[in-house]
């Protein structure tokens, strides 16, 4: 299984890419994992919706340009359907059997994703209601995945 992070915005703080090197080397185990990273747009101060419309979707023609065809994609979104962490371990392993090899998540900028590259994804996930930093969501999700390996395979993990 191929799985792929596109992530607009880089990782700032020391103890996130810390966090990230860990679960990269722990998934590396169970799958080949690679994380592309777009810049992200400046927000100008008092920017009106109609200005982070368009950033939006600058990041988004960015995103498209990495995205590959051939990927299943799940963007993150606060609205996108919850699940828990089993539901979530069937999604990857049900995407698996049915001959989807490479599953390709998207995480949006501070400004959050456009609605034109949420409607292209072929699904979108929530984490709750809550919103969270894209740099914290990156760690969440490669937690959540390499707990979903985890559930697949039947292995002991921390509740
Ligand atoms: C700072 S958030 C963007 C907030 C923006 N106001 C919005 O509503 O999307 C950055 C990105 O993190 C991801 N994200 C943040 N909280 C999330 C959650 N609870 N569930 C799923 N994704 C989340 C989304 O991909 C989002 O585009």
């Amino acid at each position: 299984m191929r799985i792929t992070l596109i992530t607009v915005g880089k990782i700032k703080e020391k103890y996130f890419t810390d966090a990230i090197a860990e679960y990269q080397k722990r998934l590396s185990r169970y799958c080949k994992l690679e994380i592309l990273e777009v810049a992200d747009e400046k927000t100008p101060d008092g920017a009106s919706a109609a200005i982070e419309e368009q950033i939006k979707e600058k990041e988004a023609e960015r995103v498209r340009k990495v995205l590959k065809d051939s990927a299943y994609t799940i963007a993150l979104a606060i609205d996108g359907k919850q699940m828990t962490s089993e539901n979530f371990a069937e999604k990857i392993q049900g995407l698996g059997i049915r001959g989807e090899s490479h599953i390709c998540f998207l995480i949006g900028g501070s400004l959050g994703m456009s609605d034109s590259l949420l409607r292209q994804a072929d699904e979108r996930i929530s984490f709750s209601k809550m919103t969270f930093p894209h740099q914290l969501m990156r760690v969440i999700l490669l937690e959540q995945i390499y707990r979903g390996f985890r559930i697949i395979h039947h292995e002991p993990y921390h509740k």
